[in-house]
């Protein structure tokens, strides 16, 4: 049963794959609200100022899944459809994705329902100010650690940070990650989520025996991991011949100069109107025939609609939660699509964050050559040990992702056992 707060589909969706796994784990169900439903949930209404003088009250959430391991970690998503059941049911793929990958942590992930693109710089600052000062009580470098997510970037990190160490008289670095370099950020945070998805692209392409150079990519959502994940397949040899962002795609078959495109999304802050490609939907990109789609914007983009007109060899979701439970199903009767899982795929994020929270603890910072060798170290274990479970028992790679996941965290619970 859902509670009300978080009933949404995509709440629903989270809890529908967290049951499918239990049922094959045979985890009691006496454990499984237990693991399921988030330990705590803040909601937030905050009072902003505007420029034009006027108040806007807006809504921030902040779900953090279980606190078994360690405090949690979970980026802050500025959106307008952000509710707190997509916050809940991102927090919980956290809590899977930081167990696949070994990090000591559960999950937990926040967001402000706003619209970052109609708020002038000041405003942003506020809003992000206001929430930080409402969630002071529950976030810290040993309780909860957010990061940038949808609509957040550095810079947003870098006031939360500021506005978390006013209050406590000194400065507390380690409070948030995905912070600038200049304020004890990691080297190669900013470009972690997208190298690691790149990364994991060419395992999956070595697995299947696909040669780089030539192959064909497409990518939905052009922000942060998007961006970078295309720049880095297009390093390794790929053409990138579809992107998109919110407002639309642009595809060239013969491959979109990516150098050209940042100059233009730099001028006008959108990849729509750029002239070195025609335009398409998000709904045509979708279904371009390639060898590599990542999706890498909104979740619930590849439903039981369009599952059985995808035409790639490899499925690399970038994004959280992109493919629904129903796609899931259309896909695995489709052996030909090799699927690197979200909770997998995007990891290198919040590895990165962990390394940049480790660094700021001890004052000792890393160069960006042992930052990479030691994510692609966690995500090569990570890859292998999904592979493996996959194939030893039958299961996709979203199965054997989240069973990893799963198994860890209800291992962790069964040994701390029941208070009182
Ligand atoms: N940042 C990180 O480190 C991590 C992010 N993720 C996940 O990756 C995904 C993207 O996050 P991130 O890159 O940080 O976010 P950004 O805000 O940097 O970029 C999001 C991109 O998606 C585009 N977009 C938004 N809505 C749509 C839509 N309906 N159709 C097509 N494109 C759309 C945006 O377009 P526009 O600019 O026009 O709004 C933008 O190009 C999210 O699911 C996030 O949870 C996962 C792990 C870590
Ligand atoms: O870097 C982090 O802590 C979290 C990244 C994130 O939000 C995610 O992996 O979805």
């Amino acid at each position: 049963m859902i509670p009300q707060v978080y009933d949404s589909p995509i709440f629903r969706m989270a809890c529908q794959q967290f049951d499918l796994v239990a049922d094959f784990l045979e985890i009691p169900e006496s454990a499984r609200d237990r693991l399921k439903m988030p330990k705590r949930a803040v909601s937030v209404a905050m009072p902003v100022r505007r420029d034009d003088g006027s108040t806007t009250v807006f809504m921030g959430y902040r779900v953090q899944h279980h606190l078994t391991l360690g405090p949690t970690k979970g980026g802050v998503r500025f959106h307008p459809d952000v509710t707190l059941g997509e916050v809940g049911a991102l927090a919980m793929w956290m809590s899977w994705k930081c167990a696949l990958t070994g990090l000591p942590y559960g999950g937990a992930k926040g967001g402000v329902t706003c619209d970052p693109r109609a708020l002038s710089i000041g405003e942003l600052e506020r809003v992000t100010r206001r929430y930080t000062q409402e969630l002071i009580p529950f976030i810290g470098p040993q309780i909860d650690i957010p990061a940038p997510d949808m609509g957040t970037n550095e810079q947003t990190m870098a006031w939360m940070m500021d506005t978390y160490s006013l209050q406590s008289g000194h400065c507390v670095p380690a409070v948030v990650t995905g912070k600038p370099v200049s304020l004890g950020g990691s080297l190669g945070r900013k470009e972690s989520t997208g190298r690691g998805v790149a990364y994991l692209i060419s395992r999956a392409m070595d697995t299947l025996g696909i040669n780089a150079q030539g192959a064909t990519a497409v990518v939905q959502g052009y922000g942060n991991v998007g961006g970078v994940a295309a720049a880095s397949l297009n390093r390794m040899g790929l053409k990138v011949i579809a992107v998109s962002d919110a407002f639309g795609g642009l595809y060239n078959p013969k491959g979109i100069d990516l150098a050209k495109l940042d100059e233009h999304v730099a001028k006008t802050k959108s990849i729509v109107g750029f002239d070195g490609a025609e335009a398409i939907t998000n709904e045509q990109l979708l279904i371009t025939p390639c060898d590599v789609l990542v999706p890498a914007a909104m979740e619930r983009q590849i439903t039981g609609d369009n599952a059985a007109k995808i035409q790639c060899r490899i499925l690399a979701e970038g994004a959280n939660g992109p493919t629904t439970p129903e796609a899931d199903a259309i896909i695995a009767q489709r052996p030909e699509i090799f699927v690197i899982p979200d909770i997998l795929c995007n990891a290198g994020g919040v590895v990165v964050s962990y390394f940049e929270w480790v660094q700021d603890l001890q004052s000792f910072f890393w160069d960006e050559g042992e930052v990479m060798s030691k994510l692609y170290r966690i995500l090569e274990q990570a890859f292998v040990q999904t592979i493996n479970f996959s194939r030893k028992r039958g299961v996709s790679m979203r199965f054997a992702a989240l069973s990893l996941g799963i198994q860890r965290v209800h291992e962790a619970k069964q040994m701390r056992g029941l208070f009182p």
